[in-house]
């Protein structure tokens, strides 16, 4: 009886309650989805998203190649759901101003990607360190003390000896000149030599590294490839555990054989400090060459006093001078040399210039640099056609903010196309996609380690700005200019078909290593 009224009485209030609740569903669907559609509506413009994934699809490699694609369809900013990570693209040096100087403060973070995970000790190191108090101690450290304008003068030598060493090998190697030489891998070793002496003192064979790698290039070009991958975990966060590229397992590797290097590098050093400490009986000699300290020391030194300064810290940090240091460098000169290569008027006009600061015997040395107006010009437009990290290394804002008139949400992914900047036909004219050094005889005021100029910028801009342009210019045009003034080059075949093609990654060396047949101009040995 009691069920029966119970059946009788309750549809009436059991309906309106169902109601209740049915029509409070909908008014709160209807407010987030007119909400939802409103900030649509104010997005960057862009392709459709698909579900789940968005628009991964649609991220064939090369990707600073097919995101000026999108750009010619869409403009000059627009937007992409990269699985559930929404991503803004910028393509213009316009644009790219407002988010790396107006609002730089918003964008000064970095989407937490599992290379920072696996590979760069847990986000320890300054590149892929998110925006924060550990991230703002990692940079003071590298602009304060590592990469100082004094440091780098005081390496010097280590840069003038490494580029002669490098200038007889390649003569060697050519048998007098008789035989083509591999000048990528010239260059490649001329780098990482420089490199390894600046962190810790000395040249390190592809013996002294261990694990699975064949040397420290394939750990470097390893490493490169799957910083650059878009890796599925990274933007559908609940299929990182499945790892379905495989993406993670490598990226383990590569972490565990730099970590047992790095692990042997500071205890060398713990133990050659010990050493020096205990021979001077902690007294300076008076008589004793001053020692220039290299990075691993500097560091070493500043975890007396800073606890913040860990084991951890200290990998991590050589780890990020290795992998952003040598990579970019080594792909601007190959580029350089290339570049020189298809135009020999080019390398006879900067041939010319050098000669007439150096004499035809000299050796170039870094205080000749300043003087070689054109050497600048060259390197600059090495860099504006093919910068060393295309699409720069992402941001993530920290806010929503409005740029350009479009709504950009809090923890959006941002990518500057610096590749599709630096040849836009709008700032640099008809021939932009051509490589002619002289048009930065009218654009001398570009400097490209202050980058308060937009129109390029391949050292990145503002807070997360790269702060080794400095370390890497003098290299470059050191390592150029020798290996222009001790040889005349040329390529077997018609240099203007030479194989220019690019590897797809996060930087863009040559596909094809770089061969050249050198003749020698001035008298040897160095
Ligand atoms: C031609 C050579 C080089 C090029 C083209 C280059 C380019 C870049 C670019 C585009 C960025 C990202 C900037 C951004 O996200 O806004 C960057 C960051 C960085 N670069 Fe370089 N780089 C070069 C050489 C070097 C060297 C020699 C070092 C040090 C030894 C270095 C250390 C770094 C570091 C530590 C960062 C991360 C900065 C941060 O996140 O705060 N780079 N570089």
């Amino acid at each position: 009886m009691a069920f029966h009224n119970l059946s009788v009485c309750l549809p009436l209030p059991a309906t309106s309650s169902t109601a209740a609740i049915l029509c409070i569903f909908f008014s709160f669907f209807f407010i987030w989805f007119s909400h939802n559609r409103r900030i649509r509506a104010r997005l960057p413009p862009g392709p459709y998203a698909l579900p789940i994934i968005g628009n991964l699809h649609q991220l064939v490699l090369p990707a600073h190649r097919t995101f000026k694609s999108l750009a010619d369809k869409y403009g000059p900013i627009f937007f992409l759901r990269l699985g559930s990570v929404p991503t803004v693209v910028v393509s213009s040096s316009e644009i790219a101003k407002q988010f790396l100087k107006n609002h730089d403060l918003i964008f000064a973070s970095r989407p937490p990607r599992a290379a920072g995970r696996l590979i760069f000790f847990n986000f320890e190191d300054v590149v892929f360190a998110p925006y924060g108090e550990h991230w703002r101690q990692m940079r003071k450290i590298c602009v304060l003390e590592l990469l100082t304008a004094k440091r780098i003068e005081s390496f010097k030598h280590v840069r003038e000896e490494e580029v002669s060493s490098m200038i007889r090998s390649v003569w060697e190697e050519s048998e007098n000149g008789r035989m083509g030489v591999n000048v990528s891998k010239a260059i490649s070793t001329l780098t990482s030599n420089i490199v390894w002496r600046i962190l810790a003192n000395r040249k390190f064979s592809d013996d002294d590294l261990g694990g699975d790698f064949k040397g420290f290039k394939d750990l470097l070009v390893e490493l490169i490839a799957r910083v650059g991958d878009f890796n599925i975990g990274d933007f559908i966060p609940y299929l990182d555990w499945l790892d379905l590229q495989g993406i993670n397992r490598c990226m383990k590797k590569i972490h565990k054989t730099f970590d047992e290097f790095a692990e042997k590098i500071i205890d060398d050093h713990v133990n050659a400090n010990h050493l020096m400490a205990a021979a001077s009986n902690g007294q300076k000699r008076a008589d004793a060459e001053p020692h220039v300290q290299d990075f691993v020391d500097v560091l070493l030194h500043m975890a007396v006093t800073d606890t913040k300064i860990t084991r951890e810290t200290i990998k991590a940090l050589v780890l990020d001078m290795f992998g952003a240091g040598l990579e970019t460098t080594s792909t601007t000169l190959e580029w350089a040399m290339s570049e020189l290569l298809r135009h020999p008027h080019v390398m006879k006009k900067l041939q010319e210039e050098i000669e007439s600061i150096v004499g035809h015997h000299g050796k170039v040395k870094g205080s000749n640099l300043a003087t070689m107006k054109y050497l600048h010009c060259v390197v600059k437009e090495t860099l504006r056609l093919y910068p060393a990290v295309p699409l720069m290394v992402p941001h993530e804002s920290v806010e929503a903010v409005t740029i350009a008139g479009y709504y950009i949400p809090k923890k959006t992914t941002v990518m500057v196309n610096v590749w599709a900047i630096g040849r836009d036909p709008n700032v640099w004219g008809a021939y932009a996609s051509k490589f002619k050094p002289e048009r930065f005889m009218e654009y001398e005021q570009i400097n490209l380690t202050d980058q308060s100029d937009f129109s390029m910028i391949p050292f990145g801009a503002g807070r997360r700005g790269c702060p080794g342009a400095s370390m890497a210019i003098p290299t470059i045009e050191l390592a150029l200019a020798q290996l222009l003034h001790t040889f005349d080059w040329r390529v077997e075949g018609d240099p203007s078909q030479l194989d220019m093609k690019e590897v797809c990654g996060v930087t863009i060396p040559r596909q094809v290593p770089l061969c050249a047949y050198p003749r020698l101009r001035v008298s040897f040995p160095l």
